[in-house]
């Protein structure tokens, strides 16, 4: 598995301190996920830093959503762990289980909103769960978490009246209620316009950079990729395990091969030269 340095490790970061120096959000450590006797992927061990964009990316099928669903404990490791401080997730008591569920937020591609709310209840619907926030408390604070993502004007509408690109923005608010330190994301950018995915890398780089929030995001969209990710994972679908994990820059030079070609398609899109 080629790991390759990641020369911004040591620079001065919005959480403050260096985001090397900092303890991991998240430690997966030899990790294998199946479905019965069908392994997907095997022995997977890597960090997820404070204040970074990781990128999961591969061929189709290889598992990455089935992946975030690991990390998020929607689906227990067939042999591994998925650790949150000093935390197994499922080895966790029931509560403390719902405690580091509560300190991460998911926006998926099947996580739309409920259609039967209004964009403003559904961001108000976490904050009503999982808090004791007073009504105007949360109304103000989804009022808040929408115009963060650009979206201040779409409180009282139903969710059926927002655009793709404004869905997957409000998703986003909503994964935001009870402010994560991580947030995952399965393919945000899938099926918008060209201008709507900027955007949307522009709001994931708006997070990382001022709010100093994590992101671990499954994409296929390497002009995402590249102009997003401090670091990516790739998970080969043939061996069945990451073949590399770093800066896709470095990867797109120095990678493995079979990287360096799923990467090269996107460079274009960032003026890299090879
Ligand atoms: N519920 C399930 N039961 C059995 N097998 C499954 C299930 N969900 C996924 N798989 C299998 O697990 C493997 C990984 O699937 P997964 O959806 O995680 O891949 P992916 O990398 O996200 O794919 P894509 O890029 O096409 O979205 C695939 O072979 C898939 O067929």
């Amino acid at each position: 598995m080629t790991e390759l340095l990641d020369s911004s490790s040591t620079a001065e970061h919005p959480t403050g301190g260096t985001a090397a120096a900092q303890a991991p959000l998240v430690q997966v450590r030899e990790l294998t996920m199946a479905f019965g006797d069908n392994v997907v992927q095997r022995d997977l061990t890597f960090d997820v830093r404070p204040g970074e964009v990781l990128a999961v990316a591969g061929g189709s099928g290889c598992g990455k959503s089935t992946l975030l669903r690991h990390l998020i404990g929607l689906q227990a490791p067939a042999k591994g762990q998925v650790l949150y401080g000093k935390y197994d997730l499922y080895a966790a008591q029931p509560d403390v289980r719902r405690t580091l569920m509560q300190t991460f937020g998911v926006a998926f591609q099947a996580g739309a909103l409920w259609s039967s709310m209004t964009v403003g209840e559904n961001m108000m619907l976490p904050m009503q769960v999982f808090t004791d926030m007073s009504e105007e408390q949360c109304e103000q604070e989804a009022r808040f978490k929408l115009a963060l993502v650009g979206l201040a004007g779409s409180f009282d509408k139903e969710p059926a009246a927002l655009s793709g690109g404004m869905k997957k923005r409000a998703a986003i608010a909503r994964a935001l209620a009870l402010n994560p330190a991580l947030l995952f994301l399965d393919e945000p950018s899938a099926g918008l316009d060209p201008l709507s995915s900027a955007n949307l890398d522009e709001l994931i780089m708006h997070l990382r950079d001022d709010l100093g929030t994590s992101v671990v995001m499954v994409s296929h969209e390497l002009a995402s990729i590249f102009a997003l990710a401090d670091r990516l994972l790739f998970l080969d679908a043939q061996t069945k395990t990451m073949t590399a994990l770093g800066p896709p820059r470095n990867l797109l030079r120095e990678g493995p091969e079979g990287v360096r070609n799923f990467l090269r398609r996107g460079a274009a899109h960032d003026g890299e030269e090879e």
